[in-house]
């Protein structure tokens, strides 16, 4: 029976993407806009999920002032809507990609959570969340959502029965973790960043990875930009390379892209091994284009053939 996907994003966003040789600070900069996209992290698993075929429900906040674009895309995408509106606007994060240099992200402040809206959400989520055997619960926490009240809550999702996919940075990574989830992805950075030193080579970065195995985690996999990634499972522990992006766009979404492709490889029942090449594939994929998504299987077969796999254990 084929496995039912959802994402849920608490914190919301449009995406503003551009690009400009360099940003000179106090000066007018001129922008080349490549798009305003309606995102957050959970959306664009969905978005590239809902590429490769796989049928998602999308869940979270939305504000009410500005959800025009959200309903679009979901109606266009034939997404299951399970957000809750609520009072306030949906925040708008500039990214804006430098000519050699990597992306300078501008998060304004979006609704605030109010204690009703939280109470709602969670009996509302972990009742309709029941139906799902997968649960990607993706990006950071909306003012008025306290990192025990989320930990709190993806306890009690993991309780429910589903496997937990969390992809999520600082304290809401932190407490994320004390809820056990079935897989985590964190970045090179946000691993530094929770073990509270730098990590300078793959095998430190695998050291520091089993310490969160060791806490109960089954899955961690750890994305290290162009470097590609590595996944450590009860199993085996598999390194994967992407092939060179010889013209990057913009690598807003590959972290996103990765999570989608792993929960690909999961719902299709692929080998540790092909799961994180097809995953490294997709993530790949993304950092040609200023969206998320995959718009050519054909080039997403081209890009999977040149991901070099390494089995380190297993
Ligand atoms: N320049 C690149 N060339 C090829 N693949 C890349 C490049 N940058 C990232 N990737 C792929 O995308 C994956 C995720 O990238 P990264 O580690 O930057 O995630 P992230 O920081 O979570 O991303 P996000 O910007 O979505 O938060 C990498 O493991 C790799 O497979
Ligand atoms: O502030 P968060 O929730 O951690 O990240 C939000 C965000 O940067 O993540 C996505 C890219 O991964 C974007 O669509 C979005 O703006």
């Amino acid at each position: 029976m084929t496995k039912k996907v959802a994402t849920i994003t608490l914190n919301t966003a449009y995406d503003l993407v551009g690009r400009l040789a360099r940003i000179e600070l106090g000066e007018v900069n001129q922008v080349e806009t490549l798009g305003l996209f309606p995102a957050g992290k959970g959306i664009n698993v969905a978005k590239v999920l809902n590429d490769l075929g796989v049928k998602v429900a999308v869940g979270g906040f939305l504000g009410e002032d500005n959800v025009g674009d959200f309903e679009h895309l979901f109606n266009s995408l034939g997404l299951e809507d399970r957000f809750q509106r609520i009072a306030g606007k949906t925040r708008i994060n500039v990214k804006i990609t430098e000519t050699e240099a990597d992306v300078t992200d501008l998060n304004f402040l979006g609704y605030q959570v109010q204690p009703q809206d939280w109470q709602t959400f969670v009996i509302s989520s972990l009742d309709y969340c029941r139906q799902f055997d997968i649960v990607a619960v993706c990006g950071s926490l909306p003012r008025g959502v306290s990192p025990e009240q989320f930990s709190d809550w993806l306890s009690k999702l993991a309780q429910v029965g589903v496997k937990v996919v969390l992809d999520s940075s600082n304290e809401a990574l932190t407490a994320g973790l004390k809820a056990n989830p079935w897989l985590v992805k964190p970045n090179h950075r946000e691993l530094e960043a929770w073990i509270g030193h730098s990590l300078n080579s793959v095998d430190e970065i695998i050291q520091a990875a089993q310490k969160l195995q060791t806490q109960g985690i089954a899955n961690v996999v750890i994305s290290m930009g162009s470097k590609g990634s590595v996944w450590l499972s009860e199993q085996a522990i598999v390194r994967a390379e992407p092939p060179r992006c010889e013209n990057v766009v913009s690598t807003v979404g590959a972290g996103d892209s990765m999570v989608a492709g792993l929960i690909y490889g999961t719902v299709h029942q692929l080998s540790q091994a092909d799961t994180l090449a097809f995953a490294s594939a997709v993530s790949a994929f993304a950092v040609s284009q200023s969206n998320v998504g995959v718009s050519d299987r054909k080039l997403l077969d081209a890009i999977l053939q040149q991901v070099k796999i390494t089995v380190i254990k297993g």
